[in-house]
Order: structure tokens, then C-alpha cells, then sequence
């Protein structure tokens, strides 16, 4: 028999309780990240969404036996309404994925009205929700998300992430396997934004500091082109879905963990951040100190290389665009 102070301090750590939203639930990275999520014990109800087979991947996920119920739903019926409902969380991994030969910013034309629709949504149905956002491109799909939320009066910009968690995620295998480490002991800061050159890891902050000039210059382009060599490897089928859907699942469970009052939970995520606003870059990924409000703190870059600043100097330029285009779409197209 359990003595019965122990028996009420499990009840009391199991009390909270939070609703995960995935929107694009049955795509590519949407059906591994919704199994992700389903494995994430802080989640008691998960909702999945999708134009296609929302119900089908919801139905196959509720049979893993974690304590969540999972429901399933399309466009009919106000099913996204419904999915979105007082949502904790809401993961949208929703849009078309690249092709060879194209860039992130070549799927701005289909994305941009397929998330500004999604975020109205959510404006409407869950406007207190911590938004993820993975659809690219991500640089600027986050200032749409913001324009709609700030049209419709709800923006908390402590509650708006980019996810770059992939580039973390990049940066520590990648460098691994240069210097001959185990991945899962290398963490590497990645600051900027979620395409090419605005992808700035942060070698210089780690124990690796001293690589020859080769291997550096090979190592930082292979972390801010990594998306490439799966597009290229997928022949036409498609980007990273599997990796994504790791990256997405430990952002969301970083944000779970702040909002459930867990301390020192820190991620690279692209944000509406102070850091660089006075150059005229609203948003840009830094370290992010995740609270039981979202944003707790946004960390400054740190001591960096000159190497670095070089590039966070072009990484600022290319943001400032596409932060732009972003913000005029929905202006355009509200
Ligand atoms: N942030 C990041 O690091 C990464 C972002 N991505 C991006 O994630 C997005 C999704 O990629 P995949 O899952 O591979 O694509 P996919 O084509 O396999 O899946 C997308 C899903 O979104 C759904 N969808 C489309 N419009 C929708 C709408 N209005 N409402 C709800 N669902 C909708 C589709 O039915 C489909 O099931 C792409 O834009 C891709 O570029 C991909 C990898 C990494
Ligand atoms: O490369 C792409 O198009 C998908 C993506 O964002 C990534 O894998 O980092």
C-alpha cells in the first residue's frame, strides 16, 4: 500500500491539463508530430485537424494507450472551429512542402493565404493559445500570424513562436559528426530566422570553438542548407517530415513545461523580439526563456565571432524582407 500523503501528491502533480491542437494533422510532418504528441503526458486532449483525413489519423492515434483523449476532425461541420476550441496549444505544420530546385520563400505564395485562414481561426476560437508555426516560410508566415491576430485584437506577442528547433536539432548532429562527439551532448544556439543565410548557429558559444576554417565554413553552411539535402534526397516527394515532426514535438513540450510552470526551459525560437527592433527587424530567433505565459525572457545573442556578427548582419537584411512581405500580404489581402 502506497502511504496516503504519496497517493494525494500524485493526484495534485497530474492536475494539469492542456488541450494540443494540430493543424495539417494528416501531412508529412503533421501524422508523426500528432503521434508525438500523443506520447507527451502533459497533453489530456488532443485535437487533430486537417482538410483530408483528420478523423482517420485521429482514430489510429487513440489507440496508444497514454492518458489523452484524441479527436479527429475535416472542414465540414465547423470542424476547425471545433478543433481549435479554447486550445492550450496549437501546432500548425499546415501548407505545401518544397521541391528541388525551389526555395522557402517560393512557397510563400500558397502558404501565406493558407495560414493567414488558419490564424483568423485561432484568433477566433482559441485566442489565448501559445501558436507554433512551422509552415514555411517561416520568416515570414510568423508576421501574418501577427497582422491577423493584431486585426482581430488578440495579439500576445508572448505567445507567437516560429519553430526552428529543426536547425538545433541540425547544428548538434552535424557538428557532432565533425568532431567525433555524441550529439546528444552538444547543444548549439542557432539565432536569426529559418531560412539559408538567416540561419546563424552559434559555433563560437560551444566547446568546439578553435575548428580549422574549412571545417567551419563546410559545418555552418551544411546547418543553414540541411533542408536542402532532404529535399534533394526526396526527389520531388516532399521535405523534412520526420525530423520536423522531433523538432516540433520537443518545441511543444518546451512550451507545455513553461505554461505548466516548469523552470529554466530555454529554446531557439523566432519571435516578435526586442533584440534587433531598433534596426527595423520585428522578429528574430534567439535563446527564449518559456514561462507560464509563454515568453518569459528573450535572451540576448551573447559573445559572438566576428565571423558571426557578419552573418547576423546579412541575416538581418534578408529578415527585414521577409518580415516585410509578410506584414503587406495580410495588409493587402486582409
Ligand atoms: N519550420 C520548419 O523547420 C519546417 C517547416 N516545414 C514546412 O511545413 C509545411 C508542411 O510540410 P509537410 O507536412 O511535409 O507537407 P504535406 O503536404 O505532407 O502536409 C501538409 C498538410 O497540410 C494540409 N493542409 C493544407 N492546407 C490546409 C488547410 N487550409 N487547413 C488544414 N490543413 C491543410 C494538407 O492537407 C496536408 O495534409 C511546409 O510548408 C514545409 O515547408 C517543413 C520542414 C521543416
Ligand atoms: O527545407 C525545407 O523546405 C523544409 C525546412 O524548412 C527544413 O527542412 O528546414
Amino acid at each position: 500500500m502506497f502511504p496516503k500523503s504519496s497517493v494525494r501528491q500524485f493526484s495534485s502533480s497530474a492536475a494539469s491539463a492542456y488541450k494540443v491542437t494540430v493543424l495539417g494533422a494528416a501531412g508529412g510532418i503533421g501524422q508523426p508530430l500528432s503521434l508525438l504528441m500523443k506520447l507527451n503526458h502533459k497533453v489530456t486532449n488532443l485535437a487533430l485537424y486537417d482538410l483530408r483525413l483528420g478523423k482517420g489519423v485521429a482514430t489510429d492515434i487513440s489507440h496508444i494507450p497514454t492518458n489523452s483523449t484524441v479527436e479527429g476532425y475535416g472542414p465540414e461541420d465547423d470542424g476547425l472551429a471545433k478543433a481549435l476550441k479554447d486550445a492550450d496549444v496549437v501546432l500548425i505544420p499546415a501548407g505545401v512542402p518544397r521541391k528541388p530546385g525551389m526555395t522557402r520563400d517560393d512557397l510563400f505564395n500558397t502558404n501565406a493565404s493558407i495560414v493567414r485562414d488558419l490564424a483568423k481561426a485561432a484568433a477566433v476560437n482559441a485566442p489565448k493559445a501559445a501558436l507554433l508555426i512551422i509552415s514555411n516560410p517561416v520568416n515570414s508566415t510568423v508576421p501574418i500570424v501577427s497582422e491577423v491576430l493584431k486585426e482581430k485584437g488578440v495579439y500576445n506577442p508572448k505567445k507567437l513562436f516560429g519553430v526552428t528547433t529543426l536547425d538545433v536539432l541540425r547544428s548538434s548532429r552535424f557538428l557532432s559528426q565533425v568532431v567525433g562527439t555524441d550529439p546528444t551532448t552538444e547543444t548549439v544556439t542557432v539565432v536569426g530566422g529559418h531560412s539559408g543565410v538567416t540561419i546563424v548557429p552559434l559555433l563560437s558559444q560551444t566547446k568546439h570553438k578553435d575548428l580549422p576554417k574549412e571545417k567551419y565554413d563546410a559545418l555552418v553552411h551544411r546547418i543553414q542548407f540541411g533542408g536542402d539535402e532532404v529535399v534533394q534526397a526526396k526527389n520531388g516527394a516532399g521535405s523534412a517530415t520526420l525530423s520536423m515532426a522531433q523538432a516540433g514535438a520537443r518545441m511543444a513540450g518546451s512550451v507545455l513545461k513553461g505554461l505548466a510552470g516548469e523552470t529554466d526551459i530555454t529554446e531557439p525560437t523566432y519571435i516578435d523580439s526586442p533584440l534587433f527592433k531598433s534596426e527595423g527587424v520585428d522578429f528574430f530567433s534567439s535563446r527564449v526563456t518559456l514561462g507560464p505565459e509563454g515568453v518569459k525572457e528573450v535572451h540576448p545573442l551573447g559573445t559572438i565571432s566576428t565571423a558571426e556578427e557578419e552573418m547576423i548582419k546579412v541575416a538581418k537584411e534578408t529578415l527585414i524582407k521577409n518580415i516585410k512581405k509578410g506584414v503587406d500580404f495580410v495588409k493587402a489581402n486582409p
